[in-house]
């Protein structure tokens, strides 16, 4: 079982609720209102600067150099790749980089992605990789998901562009280190008396992961 798993056991409902939450459905079914999506979107832009710098606070609590070395990876994955999907779908709708950049944070953006930095800030790599976690491999196990439901990679489902980035290999890959990098670092940190705050923060990241979708949802 690896570190990931365990924390998805001892938090089922949290987790459910936020992989199997009804934005993410209704994406895999083409059926999501667009000004939900645009409105998760363009948020999710403002989310994603706040999270490059949590990968950049990894890099600063990285007990070795091989550690640095990965964090930067997360940095990069963010600025390099995934930043880039955000602006080509907006582009599509006429919405500029700078549009998105001036968009106003809405509380979910700022409550999720504030979370993630104070833990990191208050506590060692371990805390910050747990409360990262839901992220990366949350949207790595939904893309998987919906990239095997019967619509989800459709050209004529709207948001094929979204399951195709999730479900890519150049996705998986980035989540597939992340997942051996928590096993590494849990090895040599986890602590019997350290695992319920860590199940605890990561509960609490995959709340509002939830609450992230139902912002979308609630803008339709
Ligand atoms: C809210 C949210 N969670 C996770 C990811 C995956 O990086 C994302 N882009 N946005």
């Amino acid at each position: 079982m690896t570190f990931f798993d365990r924390l998805k056991a001892a938090s089922a409902a949290d987790w459910h609720s936020y992989v199997d939450h009804a934005f993410v459905r209704q994406m895999g079914e083409g059926t999501l209102p667009q000004p939900a999506f645009r409105h998760y979107l363009v948020q999710d832009y403002l989310f994603l600067i706040q999270f490059a710098r949590a990968y950049a606070l990894a890099i600063y609590k990285s007990p070795s150099l091989g550690d640095m070395r990965q964090a930067l990876a997360g940095v990069k994955a963010i600025l390099d790749m995934e930043m880039d999907l955000h602006v080509e779908l907006c582009a599509g709708w006429g919405l500029s980089r700078t549009d998105l950049e001036r968009a106003r944070e809405e509380r979910q953006t700022m409550a999720y992605t504030r979370f993630v930095l104070d833990a990191g800030g208050q506590g060692d790599l371990l805390d910050l990789m747990v409360a990262l976690a839901p992220c990366v491999l949350g949207y790595a196990e939904i893309g998987r998901r919906l990239a095997a439901t019967p619509r989800g990679l459709d050209p004529a489902n709207p948001y094929a562009r979204w399951v195709a980035e999730y479900s890519s290999e150049g996705y998986q890959e980035v989540a597939a280190g992340f997942a051996a990098w928590l096993d590494r670092i849990a090895a040599d940190y986890a602590t019997p008396a350290r695992q319920p705050r860590l199940e605890h923060l990561f509960a609490q990241a995959s709340v509002l992961e939830a609450d992230f979708w139902q912002m979308g949802l609630e803008a339709a």
